[in-house]
């Protein structure tokens, strides 16, 4: 097989400045994103880069700029320490002192790389000439990174190339001339016909060509699509929606803030469907006085609306004992909380990881809320948690996050079809212990971040089936705002980014009869 080699160069220049990062200078606010005006972005492109060495004629070599060092090092973690991005990113961030474009230019090229991973692997692996899996982690995660930026980024190519080759130089010395062919070859398509020429036809293979038009793996592809109704133009809209970088949304807490206050505090704007949601108009919550004072949280819009669906439906007889069964890291007990607060009801929310337990007893300090460490299967065994006892009860299951693939960039290549048995026992087993917590009359709702029919229809009609709890589905429709679009034919609910804005919240309210 031809194809480009990782053999050094021979025509390489030496490095004459070192390889580590380089400091952005005090104009990086006007690069990388544009070619503005067809001159080169500053940094990315200054002709002979960097001037002249003291020793006269020869430019000197550029180390890698600061930003690409980030993603680059956020990348390499996330493949070699099995790290979480939104978790390692802000750290590196931090650690390089980088904040404003420089950190947004950073976050685009780590999400963004990590979200298109299977395409850029298969067109690094075409352009290579060899499969990507064979060519050594540290210049493969740079190639990704160049990648990246030569087919999604509004970066020209050659800065994309040279920079990508900085950053293979210092990681990788041996393999610069390597990466420059394989980066050049990368460059002689856009991202369409790349797909053109890799994807299989949409006529024959439609969920394999979406799979690598839209950078998701088959399996999820299949499975949005089945949930879909096989609606392959929703489909598709939905793997674009998640290929976006998605909006924080923040939960003004009843009792505690109003949404349109807030919303001018913090210089968002209000939700467009939960009463409590605030949109930020861009960057991160960083160090809001809101969120310090416990006025409010940091909450994905469809969460808070399947939490306020659950206080909101209609129940007769006594309502002041709650349950959450899955409470970590507390984003719904902290909701819920605010809400018990108002109506006289105290939750007790549980959480199986002490680790989570402690992020819950955060999230709702000052609230009417018992945070117990356990296991929500228990129920029935201890005094904790008796049988028949409450009046509604959350049960916010452990599940594959398929609905969130736009927030956490690295899981879809990360999940796999054989998460779903054991994540599927151990839904159905928490949901028989909400059906037997729950007293005659009571409410459970049954929440995933996921819309795999396995997890949700599959789970709860098996689970309401087997558990031996009398139980009727309750229609979830009416629970959420009036005049929302989209939420089918009940009696559950299916929420959507692409529909709604929100991450794929599924619910559904049974009542124990
Ligand atoms: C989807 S998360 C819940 C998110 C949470 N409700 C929120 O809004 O922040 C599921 C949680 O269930 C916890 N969990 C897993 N197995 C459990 C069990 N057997 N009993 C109780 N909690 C469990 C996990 O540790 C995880 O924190």
């Amino acid at each position: 097989m031809t194809g480009p080699t990782d053999r050094p160069a021979r025509s390489e220049p030496r490095s004459d400045q070192g390889t580590g990062p380089r400091r952005p200078s005090g104009e990086r606010p006007d690069r990388p994103y544009a070619d503005r005006g067809g001159r080169p972005a500053r940094g990315d492109d200054r002709g002979p880069r960097g001037g002249t060495d003291r020793r006269g004629g020869r430019p000197p070599r550029p180390a890698v700029d600061l930003p690409r060092h980030a993603a680059y090092e956020a990348v390499a973690a996330v493949h070699r320490d099995d790290a979480y991005a939104n978790l390692v990113l802000p750290a590196i961030l931090r650690d390089l002192g980088l904040f404003g474009r420089d950190a947004a230019f950073a976050t685009e090229l780590t999400y963004g790389t990590l979200r298109h991973l299977g395409t850029l692997d298969a067109i690094l692996s075409d352009a290579a000439g060899r499969d990507v899996q064979r060519i050594d982690p540290p210049v493969r995660d740079a190639l990704r990174i160049g990648a990246y930026q030569l087919l999604h980024t509004r970066v020209p190519a050659h800065a994309a190339v040279s920079s990508t080759v900085d950053l293979v130089r210092s990681v990788g010395p041996g393999a610069t001339g390597f990466a420059n062919a394989v980066l050049r070859e990368v460059a002689g398509r856009d991202a369409d016909a790349w797909v053109a020429k890799l994807a299989p036809p949409v006529e024959t293979d439609p969920i394999g060509h979406l799979a690598v038009a839209y950078s998701h793996p088959q399996w999820i592809v299949r499975a949005f699509s089945e949930a879909l109704g096989g609606d392959l133009g929703e489909t598709t809209r939905l793997l674009i929606e998640d290929n976006e970088r998605p909006p924080v949304h923040l939960c003004a807490r009843p009792g505690l803030a109003d949404p349109v206050e807030l919303a001018d505090e913090v210089g968002g704007v209000p939700g467009a469907f939960s009463p409590y949601a605030v949109y930020l108009g861009g960057g991160a919550p960083g160090d809001l006085a809101a969120l310090a004072e416990g006025r409010a949280h940091v909450q994905d819009e469809g969460s808070q609306l399947v939490a306020d669906a659950l206080a909101a439906a209609p129940l007769d007889g006594p309502d002041g004992r709650w349950l959450d069964l899955c409470a970590g890291p507390g984003g719904k007990a902290g909701l819920l909380g605010a809400l018990a607060a108002q109506r006289g009801a105290r939750l007790t929310a549980v959480e199986v990881s002490e680790h989570r337990a402690r992020l819950v007893s955060q999230a709702t300090r000052g609230l009417p809320v018992t945070v117990v460490h356990t296991d929500g299967r228990t129920v029935g065994a201890g005094e904790k948690l008796p049988e028949g006892y409450f009046d509604r009860v959350l049960v916010d299951a452990p599940c594959t996050g398929l609905g969130s693939l736009r927030r956490r960039p690295e899981s879809r290549w990360r999940r796999q079809p054989s998460d779903l048995p054991p994540l599927t026992r151990l839904q159905r087993e928490l949901l028989a212990a909400a059906l037997k917590a729950v007293r005659p009359g009571g409410l459970v709702a049954y929440v995933t971040c996921s819309p795999h029919t396995v997890e949700t229809h599959v789970t709860v009609t098996e689970s309401a089936r087997r558990s031996g709890v009398p139980v009727d589905f309750v229609d979830a429709r009416p629970l959420l705002p009036a005049g929302m679009p989209g939420l089918g034919d009940g009696p559950t609910v299916q929420l959507w980014p692409h529909r709604h804005g929100t991450d794929a919240m599924f619910l559904a309210v049974l009542r124990r009869t």
